[in-house]
């Protein structure tokens, strides 16, 4: 996993400080950051738009101007002259160069967008709104410097941003650049090197993070001596709907949990892989509840809560007050934000809207493990948070094919699949979500094609 900040200001204000730098030097690794990224991916002759704003994102804009001339075709735009001193410095040096400076923007084949970065602290106004809007309104391929424009630190977009097609940030990873919101902007995301050696980030301290690919540990079996007792037993508690109890066990079964029960008080007709009885098991070790569940019975649910059993709680649960009293160290939960808003709003934290929850996310899980520390939380979204205490992680592999009915019911089975077959609480639910999305991303089908079915058969090729 990777490390990522809220803000790097003051991470940049210490490499300085540590390295004898200088922000001249930074702004010079930041511009040959994307130089590298441009000359490796384009041929010379393609025409490439830097478009500059008048702080220190318009000024790396402008060195990046200075480091293309000649090997490209390269158009500079100024919103305005700089304001900053290493921007009118910037612009010095590339007019020294010639540098071709032009009064309009056009469709080029490569447009870097440069107007405004970290810096960002107010509405945009007309001005910029139309700027960005011409420019998303332009088919090239599009290149955001640092952050999308229009993009704030906190991941949110007031009235518009850029749309890019890559974000090459300075130095580290933003948290700003994983918000909901901020998925449809920022493209692929690459850091750009600033100088400083990597060390210096690694070391310093954070409590976020972002997943990669090989953060999944999935449940591969190394002892042959063997019996499916060894691997689990699932209890998945069925209510009104068992449609959602039999995805949740099919995904279970698949993830490799030995033994994966419905525990129902009909009988219903469910697939022959999967038992059903109409008491927890004895040999249980985990349970999941919530899904399909509708109404039950207080003193039946208070009777499974209580258990000392590792459990995934998740969907109609978030609307029972009860859950409140056993929010502790067995416990994951598993909401869309939806769901999450309910549970805020139990728990007594918070009574906010959908949007109030996307635009702060990071902020309201926050808040909610201030108050359940025990508690493993997966907030499900764009880019899934999985939070405990003070530390998140974050999976931006999700893909909107995962937007349909039934995704939410393989995710808490997969998770309570690794739970029974022994994964700690944060364990499991980083390589359930990494196993969920990456499932999505390996579909090679039409992307509003994926069912439930699908993703279960993809996790069987991971
Ligand atoms: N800190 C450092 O040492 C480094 C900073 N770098 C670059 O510097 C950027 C940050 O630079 P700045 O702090 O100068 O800020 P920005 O360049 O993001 O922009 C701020 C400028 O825009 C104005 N502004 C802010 N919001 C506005 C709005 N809504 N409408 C109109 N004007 C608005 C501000 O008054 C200011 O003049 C980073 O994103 C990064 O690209 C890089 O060169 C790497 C090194
Ligand atoms: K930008």
């Amino acid at each position: 996993m990777k490390k990522i900040f809220d803000e790097v200001r003051s991470l940049d204000k210490k490499a300085i400080e540590n390295y004898f730098l200088s922000e001249d030097i930074l702004m010079e690794h930041a511009s040959i950051g994307i130089q590298k990224y441009i000359t490796k991916k384009f041929k010379k002759n393609e025409k490439i738009l830097i478009v500059s704003g008048t702080g220190n994102n318009g000024a790396d804009g402008i060195a990046l101007a200075r480091l293309l001339h000649k090997k490209f075709d390269v158009s500079l735009y100024l919103t305005n002259e700089p304001k900053t001193e290493i921007g009118k410095l910037q612009l010095k040096r590339a007019k020294s160069i010639n540098v071709n400076f032009v009064k309009d923007i056009f469709q080029a084949d490569i447009i870097v967008d440069c107007i405004f970065g970290t810096g960002l602290n107010k509405e945009l106004d007309k001005n910029s709104i139309d700027l960005i809007e011409k420019l998303n309104n332009f088919k090239s391929f599009k290149i955001a410097c640092d952050i999308p424009s229009g993009l704030d630190i906190l991941g949110r977009v007031t009235t518009i941003a850029f749309k890019a097609n890559i974000t090459i940030t300075m130095g580290a990873l933003k948290t700003a650049l994983f918000s909901d919101v901020a998925k449809d902007y920022v493209g692929k995301i690459k850091v750009a090197k600033l100088g400083i050696e990597d060390e210096f980030f690694q070391s310093t301290l954070t409590n976020k993070y972002l997943l990669e690919k090989s953060d999944l540990v999935l449940p591969y079996r190394n002892i042959e001596n063997s019996h499916k007792g060894t691997y689990g037993h699932l209890n998945v508690i069925s209510g009104e709907k068992v449609g959602a109890s039999i995805i949740a066990s099919m995904a279970a079964f698949s993830f490799g949990t030995g033994l994966v029960t419905i525990i129902s008080e009909n009988q219903e007709s469910i697939p022959h892989l999967i038992m059903q009885d109409k008491v927890i098991s004895k040999n249980c070790t985990a349970i999941a509840i919530g899904m399909g569940l509708g109404k039950i019975d207080d003193s039946k649910l208070e009777n499974i809560l209580k258990l000392k059993l590792p459990k995934v709680l998740d969907a109609d649960i978030f609307y029972n007050k009860l859950i409140l009293e056993y929010l502790n160290e067995y416990v994951v939960l598993t909401p869309h934000p939806k769901e999450f808003i309910s549970l805020l709003k139990l728990a007594n934290i918070t009574d906010i809207s959908i949007e109030e929850l996307q635009n702060n996310r990071f902020k309201y899980v926050k808040e909610f493990c201030n108050k359940y520390p025990d508690v493993v939380l997966l907030l499900k979204g764009s880019n899934v948070i999985i939070a405990q205490d003070d530390n998140i992680y974050i999976n931006s592999f999700g893909n909107s094919s995962l937007s349909k009915g039934g995704s939410g019911d393989v995710l808490s089975g997969l998770i309570a699949s690794l739970l029974a077959q022994g994964y700690k609480r944060v364990e499991g639910c980083i390589s359930a979500s990494l196993a969920h999305t990456l499932s999505a991303l390996n579909y090679s089908k039409n992307n509003y094609s994926l069912t439930p079915d699908n993703l279960i058969e993809g996790i069987k090729n991971l």
